[in-house]
């Protein structure tokens, strides 16, 4: 049976757990349920803290798990990337107080506070920078007004939380992170393995896609064809009126409010845009 780690608090939990149930499987429905048994697809999903998520896969006790790069990076675990799940982006960076250029360098000698000490030793080595890492478990960013820290480094979602402690982004980004799914290279379940990849990836392209319906005229198909080409090329149908064309063709989610409007403006009517909840490309 394949073993899977899922999220069970923080800001990947839900997520997770709900492209997971999209993706077909059975999820907890009580949030403090620690397993899952999923018998129909012969899947136990554990659902564990994320920081400890790449410790499990790394052991080789669990086969696949859901956590952030920046948590698997810290962990210096023996795990690889499989999928890249869409959500859960952040930076992780440097930051201190406001009025000043500050630059790596600088943080000689100083004290950095951080919830991930191996991510910032790790990017410290790399700059030949000796500073002293002070490892929190969280609220980093009010460590330096309490005096126990000069620096950080943290999490950078929307930047407000910096924002409201007056403190300032330097430096490379040490991680770029999103959601992922990890594991661990040469279990027995390599197939298991790549048939929820599988169905977790369709989930993934389903997100960025809509399927956008609409009639056309006749002789204006070439053109629209240009605007929806859809993957290998859309489908369209006659309409009972001669003079029009229904056509069907996924597009990008992003650019479909623009492509309507390119299609209403064009002479297109009856423009219907529908999400997908899972495909397989
Ligand atoms: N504000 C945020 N925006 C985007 N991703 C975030 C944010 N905060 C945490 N993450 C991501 O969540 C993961 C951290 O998991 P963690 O267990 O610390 O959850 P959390 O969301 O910080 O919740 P908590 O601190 O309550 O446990 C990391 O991969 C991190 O990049
Ligand atoms: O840039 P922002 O959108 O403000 O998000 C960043 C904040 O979100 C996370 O904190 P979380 O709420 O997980 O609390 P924690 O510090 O206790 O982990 C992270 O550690 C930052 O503090
Ligand atoms: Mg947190």
């Amino acid at each position: 049976m394949l073993r899977v780690a899922v999220p069970n608090k923080g800001t990947l939990a839900d997520p997770s757990s709900e492209m997971l149930a999209e993706a077909g499987y059975r999820q907890r429905h009580e949030r403090r349920d620690l397993t899952v048994l999923d018998a129909v697809n012969d899947v136990e999903f554990f659902f564990l803290r994320p920081k400890d998520i790449s410790i499990y896969v790394g052991s080789g006790e669990l086969d696949l798990g859901i956590t952030g790069r920046d948590l698997v990076m810290d962990s210096n675990a023996p795990v690889a990337e499989r999928l890249s799940l869409g959500f859960g982006g952040s930076t992780f960076r440097y930051a201190a107080p406001t009025g000043r250029d500050w630059t790596v360098p600088d943080l000689a000698g100083k004290r950095i506070a951080t919830s991930y000490p191996n991510l910032v030793r790790n990017d410290l080595a790399r700059y030949e920078v000796e500073a002293e890492v002070i490892r929190l478990d969280g609220a980093v960013e009010i460590s330096i007004q309490l005096g126990v820290a000069d620096a950080i480094a943290d999490v950078v979602g929307s930047g407000r939380t910096l924002r409201q402690h007056d403190l300032v982004a330097f430096g490379d980004p040490i991680c770029r992170s999103e959601c992922v799914v990890i594991e661990r290279k040469g279990s027995d379940e390599e197939q298991a393995k790549d048939q929820l990849v599988a169905r977790m990836q369709g989930v993934v392209f389903a997100q960025q896609y809509v399927m956008l319906d609409y009639n056309c005229p006749r002789e204006l198909l070439d053109a629209a064809m240009k605007m929806t080409p859809g993957l290998e090329s859309p489908t369209m149908a006659p309409l009972a009126d001669e003079r029009w064309v229904a056509v069907r063709a996924m597009v990008s989610r992003k650019h479909a409010p623009a492509i309507m409007d390119r299609l209403a403006a064009f002479g297109a009517k009856a423009i219907l845009s529908s999400d997908i909840r899972s495909c397989r490309l």
